[in-house]
């Protein structure tokens, strides 16, 4: 197994508390927990941009080579200055040292295999919510890094786009790469994803595949809802006595 991600003793204040993590090449990890339980912050230590006691192997590394290691979506989705989707795409590319050229025939190719075309030539400001972080997870992704952390890649996505996302992330597992998403639909993550770890009030509370992970007491206590698991899928439901 190639750790691709490896967390030892990250530290945030109070936001998070001592993480212990490693990431293998074909995970596609699922970071679930509720608003506030220190997801972002765990992604962003993990990446060096927040100063945090401990190890990570992604913010050990000096600054200029990250990008061949590590693709980032983050939360914030505003972008104010005018610049064309394919252009952003290959904005990714270029980010890669490894690459060469301005990476516009690539982001041109991604853009299609995306299902970007029919806005590929707009401007990015004046895209839909949902738009827009499609094209900067396409800018992720076009960095070609084999590890990629992403923060809500599948928030502001329309039922039909999110499984798309999910699956996308999911096939990108299966191809060797690495994947450590937050994400709010548990249904979904459940379904897409390898491995789910549940954070809550800055802690690990559950690490495993996503059927030993979402059981019926660490769902009522950490989200507060029911989850109720058919064949391949899952839904949730509120508590029984909140009903
Ligand atoms: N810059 C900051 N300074 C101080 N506290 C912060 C800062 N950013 C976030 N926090 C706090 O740290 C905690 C964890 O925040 P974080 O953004 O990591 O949560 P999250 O799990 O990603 O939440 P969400 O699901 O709402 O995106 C929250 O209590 C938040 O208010």
């Amino acid at each position: 197994m190639t750790a691709l991600l490896t967390l030892r003793g990250l530290a945030v204040g109070r936001r998070l508390g001592p993480t212990d993590l490693a990431l293998a090449a074909g995970e596609f990890v699922g970071l679930v927990g509720p608003n506030g339980a220190g997801k972002t912050t765990l992604l962003r230590a993990a990446l060096g941009l927040l100063p945090a006691a401990g190890h990570s192997s992604i913010a050990a590394l000096p600054i200029t080579a990250r990008p061949r290691h590590v693709a980032y979506l983050a939360q914030e989705r505003e972008l104010v200055w005018p610049i064309a989707v394919e252009e952003l795409v290959a904005l990714g590319w270029r980010a890669n040292p490894d690459h060469r050229g301005d990476g516009m025939a690539q982001a041109r190719a991604l853009s299609q295999r995306l299902g970007l075309a029919a806005f590929a030539r707009r401007q990015v400001p004046g895209l839909s919510g949902g738009e827009r972080a499609r094209v900067l997870l396409a800018r992720a992704l076009a960095q070609g890094a084999p590890l990629l952390l992403a923060d809500e890649p599948c928030a502001a996505l329309d039922p039909a786009q999110s499984i798309r996302t999910a699956k996308l992330l999911r096939a990108r597992a299966d191809a060797g790469d690495a994947v450590l998403a937050t994400m709010h639909d548990l249904p979904l993550a459940a379904r897409y994803c390898t491995r789910m770890i549940v954070l809550d009030q800055g802690e690990i509370r559950a690490d495993g595949p996503p059927g030993t992970v979402l059981t019926q007491e660490l769902c009522r206590e950490v989200f507060g809802v029911a989850v109720l698991r058919h064949g391949a899928g899952w839904t949730i439901a509120e508590l029984e006595d909140e009903a």
